[in-house]
């Protein structure tokens, strides 16, 4: 079975192909700042990014009509249970629409479909980032007009769980974990043997990120949407993509944030704050679980930096013992979404009930 999968992330797409659980190419097709400028909405940047996944298809010798499966990283769906999905017609209008934000992988159907066509092969989506397994409990905000939800990395966050529990010789269902994601987002969640029954969620609370604020002081937020300052579409992009590490330091990368703070007061107060909020979403999660947890996992692409890992493991050694896992190891999780199904082992399931295909 020939699998092309496809993960649109805020910064670029990274695509693969597998001949089953094989690799046979992996590309990262970096977005160039002006690229993403170039469009208000991330959907209109799908045939840009298609045009892209062609050359690189084809720069590889990959011809773009001989898929098996081509399946994407789901996005901003309504809440719904963890699996394969087929792309469907509900699934597309609901993304149109995108009452839950305008994010990157919210193309992961759109771009999915349109070379699924090629082959005449299904396309399908992967545990989106809407997959919503929180305990009530966790849901209650204080505000009864407002419910808590799960927006998280539930495909990369559920496969390194599952590595980590096989290094401890365990089973993912037997373990509890608190897994940070540090990418160009930043997600948390608090992994109840097999569950993710609490989130730190991508634009609403814990850590600021490469991008994003973060929580924020309710009260001063109030005061910014009132203000004439941001019109809602602006204020919801700077929420999404205009804050965080970028909007101090100029810069989305890790790397260069530490090359700055070696000389620039700033830099390294921005960088500190970075650690400490980090720290302190992880204590949070760790609280959620009662402090009984197997391991605090890190991962995504910020973890392959060693210098950050330090200086988080300093101020989180206390909870036990931490596991880095760099990467988002998302396409792999992608292909073997599929090819579980493609072998049978699991069916598809339709959105937006979860119910088989
Ligand atoms: N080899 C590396 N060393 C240190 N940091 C890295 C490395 N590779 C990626 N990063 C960091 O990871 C971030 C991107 O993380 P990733 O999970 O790939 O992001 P995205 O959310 O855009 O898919 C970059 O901003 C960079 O700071
Ligand atoms: C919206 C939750 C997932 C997320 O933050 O993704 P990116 O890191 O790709 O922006």
């Amino acid at each position: 079975m020939k699998i092309l999968a496809v993960n649109p992330g805020s910064t670029s797409t990274k695509i693969a192909v597998f001949e089953d659980e094989r690799p046979l190419f992996e590309k990262n097709v970096a977005l160039t700042d002006s690229q993403r400028s170039a469009f208000t909405a991330v959907l209109d940047q799908l045939d840009m990014r298609c045009a892209l996944i062609s050359r690189a298809l084809s720069d590889a010798g990959f011809a773009e009509n001989s898929f098996d499966a081509v399946v994407g990283r789901g996005g901003l769906l309504a809440p719904m249970p963890s699996g394969t999905y087929l792309v469907n017609a509900a699934m597309k209008d609901y993304l149109r629409e995108a009452p839950r934000g305008d994010h990157a992988s919210n193309l992961g159907a759109f771009i999915s479909e349109r070379f699924a066509k090629l082959s005449n092969c299904p396309a399908y989506i992967v545990d989106p980032v809407s997959v919503d397994e929180l305990s009530d409990i966790a849901r209650v905000s204080g505000a009864p007009e407002i419910e808590r939800g799960s927006l998280v990395h539930a495909l990369n966050q559920k496969a390194m769980g599952r590595r980590a529990a096989a290094s401890l010789g365990k089973r993912y269902e037997d373990c509890r974990f608190v897994i940070a994601h540090l990418g160009t987002g930043v997600t948390m969640g608090a992994h109840d043997r097999g569950r993710i029954v609490d989130v730190i969620g991508a634009k609403a609370d814990g850590p600021f990120s490469a991008e994003r604020a973060g929580g924020l002081p309710v009260d001063a937020v109030v005061e910014l949407c009132f203000s004439g300052m941001y019109t809602r579409d602006e204020l919801r992009r700077k929420l999404l993509s205009g804050w965080g590490i970028v909007s101090y330091l100029g810069t989305r990368d890790i790397r260069e944030v530490f090359k700055m703070a070696e000389d620039d007061a700033r830099a390294k107060l921005i960088l500190e704050a970075y650690v400490y909020q980090i720290a302190k979403g992880i204590g949070e999660l760790a609280a959620a679980l009662d402090g009984e947890i197997d391991a605090v996992i890190l991962t995504g692409g910020m973890a392959h930096s060693d210098a950050l890992m330090e200086l988080v493991g300093r101020k989180v050694k206390f909870l036990g013992d931490i596991i880095v896992l760099p990467g988002e190891n998302e396409l792999e999780s992608l292909a073997a979404g599929a090819l579980r199904v493609l072998h049978g082992e699991e069916r598809a399931k339709l959105y937006p009930t979860g119910e088989y295909a």
